[in-house]
């Protein structure tokens, strides 16, 4: 099978990763060729410790082997299953599709890994609904046993079950949820997060603070504040902006922390300070 990703961010680098590892053919694609080098860097060093720990089949040369770096989106035009993993922005992520929906081959499956934008209005823009749906990765990917699935409106049952078997094949457990904002694991999750930062906002706790009550007490293997710090500041806004717009109830509203952290660049590990300096 041909599996492409789009987007070699924290996310689209694990999928490929995994893709790969399972031994299907994979093509990663981003922008510009720097940020496909960092993607393979990522790649490189997740692979090196699983080898280390004799947790990867065959050596990181033969996982690498089956991946190609591109930024040339006609490299996914013979892809059986295209995952797209770019910034969680609907205008942004409805172009992409438009534009694939014209280059992959009629038969191939669209998926996106957003974290909460309505999948049936994403298959809409990729011209081909009956083969489209989400396939929601957890960070990291490598270690993370699930793979939220959600069909949209016209999902096929074909087109679900082909992506529940190639999950299953990447050695993850794939659960079924339909298409509401935040599906299950977001609708849940980041609203606890929210809180997180509207108990710093509200001068409630430190955030070591915060996150040691969560840890100890509640024996979550994370705190809020470092999840919300590793999943990304931008992308927690994001989807609390999808569940408050698209569920009308303003016990959705992101907190203005959280918001002025985005606004001042603080975005999280990945921009080196975000709730700590990384
Ligand atoms: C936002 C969304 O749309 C959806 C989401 O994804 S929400 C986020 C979901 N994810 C979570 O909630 C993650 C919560 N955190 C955890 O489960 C754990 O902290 C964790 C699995 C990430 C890490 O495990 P941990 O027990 O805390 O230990 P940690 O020491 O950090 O890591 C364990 C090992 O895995 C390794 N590791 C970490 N990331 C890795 C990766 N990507 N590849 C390979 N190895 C990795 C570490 O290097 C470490 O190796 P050593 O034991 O040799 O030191
Ligand atoms: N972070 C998380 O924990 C999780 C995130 N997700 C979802 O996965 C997706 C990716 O998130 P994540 O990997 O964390 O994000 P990152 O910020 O790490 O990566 C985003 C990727 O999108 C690319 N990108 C940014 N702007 C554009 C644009 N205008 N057009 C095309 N590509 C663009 C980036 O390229 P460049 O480097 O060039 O900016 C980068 O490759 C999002 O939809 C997110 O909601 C799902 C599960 C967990």
């Amino acid at each position: 099978m041909k599996f492409g990703v789009i987007g070699a961010g924290q996310m689209g680098a694990g999928i490929a990763q995994v893709a790969a590892q399972s031994g299907f053919t994979v093509v990663l694609r981003d922008m510009e060729d720097r940020f496909l080098e960092r993607g393979r860097q990522v790649i490189e060093r997740s692979l090196a410790k699983l080898s280390e720990k004799g947790k990867l089949d065959g050596t990181p040369e033969e996982v690498l082997g089956r991946m190609t770096f591109t930024t040339d989106l006609a490299a996914f035009a013979d892809c059986d299953l295209v995952v797209e993993a770019i910034v969680e922005n609907e205008g942004v992520k409805a172009q992409l599709f438009r534009d694939l929906g014209g280059i992959v081959k009629p038969e191939g499956i669209l998926a996106s890994n957003t974290s909460s934008i309505p999948i049936t209005s994403l298959a809409t823009a990729s011209g081909r609904p009956e083969r489209f749906i989400g396939m929601h990765f957890m960070n990291p990917v490598p270690l993370m046993q699930l793979v939220e699935v959600i069909r949209g409106y016209s999902t096929s049952d074909d087109t679900a079950a082909f992506v529940e078997s190639t999950a299953r094949k990447m050695g993850k457990t794939p659960l079924s949820c339909n298409d509401f904002p935040g599906f299950v694991s977001n609708r849940i999750l980041m609203p606890m997060l929210n809180e997180a930062i509207q108990c710093v906002m509200e001068g409630v706790a430190e955030p070591e603070a915060i996150d040691g009550i969560m840890k100890l007490g509640m024996n979550h293997p994370m705190g809020p504040l470092t999840l919300a710090d590793f999943i990304g500041l931008d992308t927690c806004l994001a989807i609390m902006e999808v569940l408050h717009r698209g569920l009308g109830d303003d016990k959705y509203r992101p907190s203005p922390l959280l918001r002025k952290m985005v606004q001042a660049g603080l975005l999280g590990r990945k921009s080196g300070r975000g709730f700590y300096t990384y």
